[in-house]
């Protein structure tokens, strides 16, 4: 059993060793002057020896006596040097690796798909980016070394203090076997505490973020006590994790400190009846206790170093976990490319199923067979949970179909390196997030190169058929910093801000999940006007909570049952389908998080002209009617 722990503890350090190939020489040199210090260490007892055998004799003369102190001063300040000299060879390195193992991390977890980040809480993975590979980073620069160097030692110092009374080093060797013994326990459940407490901070992280994210909510229901009451003992658990680890090893400390001094009183009566009977000097009696001295310090740093060694290992055994996870969203092994991109877009036999959907509970979607024209809005319509956006996630790839296939200009979405694929297709979402960044630098994040326009150009032309002027008078216009660290603005504007992302992406097919949900009905006219004419050579997808969002689309479909039942205009299906009937009467006609838009003033050199002043909370929506499904707007 214990050497199966052994094994593990090895085998988890040892997934260190490849990042380790770049500064393995500074590591080794820091090794090396570590260890050169350890040894000084360990001779200058032996200078204690010769003095005290020849400088203090009596009738000896001082000279001896001057030139071993300045032996013993020489090799003090040797021993000090080495290991200034340790911590310059290892803190460049030890901070290099842990830059790029961070880096790695946060690689991956870019590239792994949405069904992973759907499972790990946030604080997870915050607290192996962070706290993790800062444990890394120290039991690399200091730990791991130490603990070479360390029993290195103990080694050679219990080598000496044989050669110099080998009775005197049986007693202090006695010693190290319940040492061992204990050792071997305190690893195994120091281990588990270890891996627990790091568990326990990481889910504690998750709590922090989520409140600090759901503020607003935990306030407005006054559930701010019970939020507290829910961290406090969560928080107290990994107190009580931690006090457990720090008795375990105040243990341990206790053991490796009590047991070499009793070794060292034994010792001490036994060299005194050596040095009495004449089988032992008085100088060599010294150097043992000196010797005993300087082996004593690393022995009673084995405990810290233990558990820093095993808070290491807890630490990249749950960095690897994330590391190991696959990424089951990849590039194709042989990617074929699109030359040119028309935008017709088919689901043909679409299955999806959740990886957590129960076994033989139906898939969400079961044969989805939807073809759009390229260039055609189409909106998609269901009742609530009927699987409208887990159909669009398939689209950029956010999720995999289970069976069938997406096909982009006849091409299957999988044929394409992802890369290629989303800039292809673009996404708003109605859930809208926006980075800690300026409007500019959110508005341009997916912004492909459009010929002949500047990205000022581009930005202009994607805020104002968001009818996100707004954004024009803000402190600092569309610099002003927003997102979780700046400026907090409404669900209708972060929402418009968001469609502007995705226009300004300019892709050949527009993915849009009810971006339009927060603005009243009046913007929400405008801006589907807006996107009427600039999406002339766009394919949009665009799922439909509001009678006025069906209204900007050419043809409607109808998602029931995990299937698509209908497809024609709304004005079609709103004469032959009772299912579509049933649904239109259950869709909101309010906008969920009004916004009124009435900001919504233009910079006049965007050549829009004065827009309509914008109806109030309490107007009523425009209504649907079959002239929806009249001819496109012109172009731009
Ligand atoms: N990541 C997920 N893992 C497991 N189940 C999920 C996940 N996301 C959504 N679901 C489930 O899939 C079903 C469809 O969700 P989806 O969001 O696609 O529906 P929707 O039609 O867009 O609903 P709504 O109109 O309310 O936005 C729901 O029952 C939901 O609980």
């Amino acid at each position: 059993m214990a050497n199966k722990d052994e094994t593990t503890l090895l085998s988890s350090l040892g997934r260190l060793v490849p990042h380790l190939k770049t500064i393995a020489w500074r590591l080794l040199a820091g090794l090396l002057t570590a260890l050169a210090a350890s040894l000084v260490a360990l001779a200058i007892p032996q200078v204690y020896r010769v003095l005290v055998n020849t400088a203090l004799e009596p009738g000896k003369g001082t000279g001896a006596l001057w030139v071993g102190t300045g032996v013993v001063l020489v090799l003090g300040i040797l021993e000090a040097w080495f290991m200034v000299l340790r911590r310059q060879f290892v803190i460049v390195p030890a901070t290099t690796v842990e830059t790029r193992m961070r880096t790695g991390f946060y690689r991956h977890l870019q590239q792994l798909a949405v069904e992973f980040h759907d499972r790990w809480g946030s604080g997870q993975l915050l607290s192996r980016a962070m706290s993790d590979l800062n444990f890394m980073r120290r039991w690399m620069a200091f730990g791991a070394i130490m603990l070479v160097v360390t029993a290195l030692t103990v080694v050679i110092g219990v080598a000496l203090m044989f050669s110099m009374s080998w009775e005197l080093g049986l007693i202090f060797l006695a010693a190290a076997v319940p040492i061992t013994i204990f050792g071997f326990t305190f690893r195994r459940s120091y281990g588990r505490a270890s891996r627990r407490s790091q568990d326990q901070a990481g889910d504690l992280a998750t709590v922090v973020e989520e409140s600090v994210r759901g503020i607003r909510v935990l306030k407005a229901f006054g559930r701010g006590r019970e939020a507290l009451d829910s961290f406090a003992g969560q928080a107290q658990e990994l107190q009580a994790t931690e006090v457990h680890k720090a008795k375990s090893l105040a243990q341990f400390s206790l053991v490796v400190t009590l047991l070499p001094e009793l070794a060292l009183a034994a010792g001490l009566v036994v060299g005194i009846l050596l040095v009495n009977g004449g089988k032992l000097d008085v100088g060599t009696l010294v150097a043992f206790f000196a010797t005993a001295a300087v082996v004593a310090g690393p022995v009673e740093s084995v405990g810290p170093l233990l558990s820093m060694t095993l808070a290491a290992k807890t630490a990249l055994d749950r960095h690897f976990e994330v590391m190991n996870a696959e990424n089951t969203i990849t590039d194709p092994a042989n990617p074929v490319s699109l030359e040119q991109v028309h935008g017709a877009l088919e689901f043909r036999g679409v299955h999806f199923r959740f990886p957590d959907t129960p076994v033989g509970a139906p898939a969400l979607l079961n044969g989805v067979n939807l073809e759009l024209r390229a260039g055609e809005i189409m909106a998609l319509v269901g009742v609530t949970g009927s699987g409208k956006s887990t159909l669009l996630n398939l689209v950029p790839r956010l999720f995999d179909v289970s069976a069938g296939a997406v096909l982009l200009d006849g091409t299957d979405i999988r044929q394409l390196r992802l890369a290629e694929l989303r800039t292809h297709v673009s996404v708003a979402f109605e859930d809208t997030t926006l980075f800690s960044n300026s409007v500019r630098e959110n508005v341009l994040l997916g912004a492909a190169d459009h010929p002949g326009l500047s990205p000022d150009q581009i930005l202009e032309r994607a805020l104002e058929v968001a009818q996100a002027g707004f954004a024009y008078t803000l402190p600092h216009g569309v610099d002003t910093l927003i997102g979780e660290e700046g400026l907090s603005l409404s669900g209708g504007q972060r929402q418009r801000i968001a469609l502007a992302r995705a226009i300004a992406a300019k892709p050949a097919v527009l993915i849009l999940d009810d971006p339009l949900s927060a603005l009243d009905v009046n913007t929400e006219e405008r801006v589907s006007q807006r996107l009427r004419q600039v999406l002339e050579a766009t394919t949009t997808l665009i799922v439909a909570h509001r009678p006025s969002t069906v209204a900007m689309a050419d043809r409607v479909a109808l998602l029931q049952d995990g299937r698509i039942t209908a497809v024609g205009t709304h004005a079609e299906l709103l004469a032959g389908n009772d299912h579509y009937r049933h649904v239109l009467a259950s869709l909101d006609s309010e906008p969920r998080d009004l916004d009124t838009g009435l900001d919504d003033e233009l910079p006049d050199d965007l050549g829009t002209g004065p827009l309509p002043v914008a109806a109030g909370p309490g107007d009523q929506p425009s209504e649907h009617h079959s002239s929806t499904n009249s001819s496109r707007g012109t172009a731009e």
